[in-house]
């Protein structure tokens, strides 16, 4: 069901921490809320949930309003940090924990969207941290929820494991249909995973949009460096060319003009032979096998980290030129 979060404000004690945030996710959609440490994300899943009630505004699920209701009225699966499973419990058992009895129907059908079919026996001790974090998720599906809350699902697991349980987490949403919030401040796991993305800083949604759209065109310096990277350099701006250390770039079409400053993209550096745009010195090169990170200090003494192709030959100490490949974001003081 549709997700309408509007204006919610909520102080503890003297401390306000939501200041009117407002969020929509339309129905079967996965929106990632994404923010620094303390910015309120928690608070407002928790609000969404029932655990904790609001100063103002307004939740409502489908057409329901439902932030007089208490949790259990709610219809909302919740996915903790941790997968948080009974250990003496079975699998079928934990899924099947908040159903009638006589579901075993659809604890079996849950542990098949979250791909572990045939471990309903097992005790959670006997699965890995992976697969107990779907469990967690069949659990959550199992009551046909209106909206799924995730809150930093993938925390506990380590980086190998990370990657494939959030995928294998995407597709079980999707397969059930669920609309679902996830809640992270790990930018990469936001624009891999969800369909749209919900910046948020000190108690407000800043910015929605699909992943795409927020990292293209970030409405202002804040969120275009929380989101992704960017090298931010100062420049002015004029009839649509931004001029900075790196030369006269075309801007980006937000038409605003004078002082302040450009926000460029590491995949918009081509390093090319010296001579060629701005020159530098390699300082660093980070190899991933497909791509790399190349830090190149410019000879007007700025720093740029660039995104290359993991194959071009490039090596600390090395001399390249620099140039700036596509429009840039340019954001008035
Ligand atoms: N029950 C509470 N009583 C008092 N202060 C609280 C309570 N819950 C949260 N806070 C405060 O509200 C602020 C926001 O917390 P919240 O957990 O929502 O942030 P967050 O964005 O989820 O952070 P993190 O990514 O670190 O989990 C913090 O300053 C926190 O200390």
């Amino acid at each position: 069901m549709r997700l309408t979060v509007t204006d919610v404000t909520k102080a503890f004690g003297g401390t306000q921490v939501l200041r009117g945030a407002s969020l929509t996710v339309e129905e079967g959609d996965l929106a990632a809320v994404l923010g620094p440490s303390g910015c309120g994300k928690t608070t407002l899943l928790r609000i969404v949930a029932g655990f904790e009630s609001l100063d103002s505004g307004s939740v409502a699920i489908g057409e329901r309003e439902v932030s007089g209701l208490p949790p259990e009225r709610r219809k909302v699966g919740i996915v903790p940090q941790e997968a948080a499973l009974f250990p003496h419990l079975s699998v079928a058992r934990n899924v099947g924990f908040g159903l009638p009895r006589g579901s075993s129907e659809r604890v079996e059908e849950c542990l098949e969207l979250v791909g572990l079919a045939g471990f309903g026996d097992r005790m959670p001790h006997q699965i890995s941290g992976g697969q107990q974090q779907r469990v967690a998720l069949a659990r959550a599906l199992a009551p046909h929820p209106g909206v799924v809350l995730l809150d930093e699902p993938f925390n506990a697991l380590d980086r190998s494991l990370r990657v494939s349980v959030r995928d294998e987490v995407r597709a079980a949403l999707k397969r059930a249909g669920a609309t679902a919030v996830l809640v992270t401040h790990d930018q990469e796991e936001a624009l891999s995973m969800a369909d749209t993305v919900a910046v948020m800083r000190e108690g407000r949604i800043v910015q929605e949009g699909t992943p795409a759209s927020v990292y293209a065109a970030p409405r202002d310096l804040g969120v275009a460096t929380f989101v992704g990277e960017a090298v931010v350099l100062a420049a002015t701006a004029d009839h649509g060319v931004a001029s900075c250390v790196l030369g006269d770039l075309p801007q980006r079409a937000n038409g605003v003009a004078g002082k302040g400053r450009v926000a460029l993209r590491p995949e918009q550096f081509v390093l090319r032979e010296p001579g060629e745009g701005v020159g530098g010195l390699v300082e660093r090169v980070e190899f991933f096998g497909h791509d790399a990170a190349i830090t190149v200090a410019l000879e007007p003494g700025t720093m740029i980290r660039a995104r290359t192709r993991g194959d071009v030959p490039h090596r600390p100490g090395d001399r390249v030129g620099v140039t700036v490949e596509g429009p840039v974001l340019f954001f008035p003081e």
